[in-house]
């Protein structure tokens, strides 16, 4: 039996995992079967849980999508990790030090229930995102299902690519997202996000995300959305971010300076599964 908990960050789910207490080891196909809504537990992602590599942080995680593939970063799942690792006794600290297979974060645990985390500096190079194209570009035009889509590209540790459209409701996210997620300029795919400018300090975004279709919010998609919006000189350093599942704060300082995202991380339920 492995115990794990069920949590979520503004809709977007999470099955978290200790895999410090418990030795666990899943299967793509066994992540594919425990995320499905109708035969599993249902989640856009799992998290598990693993000790630090480096003295100087507190844990290290592994993110799953729930098509089985294992990603770098995780902006709403890095939030519930705070709270899991903490409700759980697994550290006393509200200030944690994490490590994921891109990088390192820093987690705050705020009183009133929010997390905050610093997400980093995000990554414009294509090379880097990795997206194929000559020079770094604030907008690049790409072609699929016979249209052109403009739109910023930008790495949060994970791929995002941002078209800004007029009406976030009709935004066409499952068709289009479909297309581009697996866009062959993104090598390694690429998460794709639908932003509707409201004002300088306020935007509406949904979010196909890379394995794991659309979800109710993206963290990192919403870093990204901020970083393209504010690189066109669209967007203020401090930016409310609207999700189908709710409210994201975002602040970022520009260049090389790391993002800060506040949110929400809320415990569903704890249950045990064999596999
Ligand atoms: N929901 C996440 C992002 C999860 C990973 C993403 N699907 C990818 O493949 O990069 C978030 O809140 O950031």
């Amino acid at each position: 039996m492995i115990q794990f908990t069920k949590m979520h960050g503004l809709g977007n789910d999470f099955m978290i995992v200790d895999g410090i207490t418990q030795n666990v080891f899943f299967s793509a196909e066994q992540i594919r079967r425990m995320s499905h809504r109708n035969f599993g537990i249902g989640f856009d992602q799992l998290l598990i849980v693993e000790a630090p590599y480096d003295p100087d942080l507190d844990f290290h995680y592994r993110i799953y999508n729930a098509d089985g593939s294992e990603v770098e970063q995780c902006g709403n799942g890095a939030r519930c990790f705070a709270r899991y690792v903490y409700n759980h006794g697994l550290t006393q600290k509200n200030k944690i030090r994490v490590s994921t297979s891109t990088g390192k974060m820093i987690l705050r645990l705020e009183r009133d229930g929010s997390v905050t985390v610093n997400m980093g500096t995000p990554i414009t190079d294509p090379q880097r995102i990795p997206f194929k194209a000559k020079k770094t570009e604030n907008t690049y035009l790409l072609q699929a299902n016979g249209q052109t889509f403009l739109c910023g590209v930008v790495s949060m540790g994970n791929p995002h690519c941002v078209i800004e459209v007029d009406d976030i409701e009709t935004a066409p996210v499952a068709e289009i997202g479909a297309i581009l997620t697996k866009h062959e300029r993104f090598p390694k795919g690429v998460n794709v996000g639908f932003m509707q400018i409201i004002s300088p300090e306020h935007i509406k975004l949904r979010v196909y995300e890379r394995g794991a279709e659309e979800t109710l919010a993206c963290g990192s998609g919403a870093c990204a959305a901020v970083v393209v919006g504010q690189r066109q000189n669209k967007l203020k350093k401090m930016v409310r971010v609207d999700l189908p599942g709710g409210r994201l704060k975002i602040a970022w300082d520009g260049d090389s300076k790391p993002l800060w995202m506040t949110g929400p991380a809320q415990h569903v339920y704890d249950g045990q599964i064999q596999l």
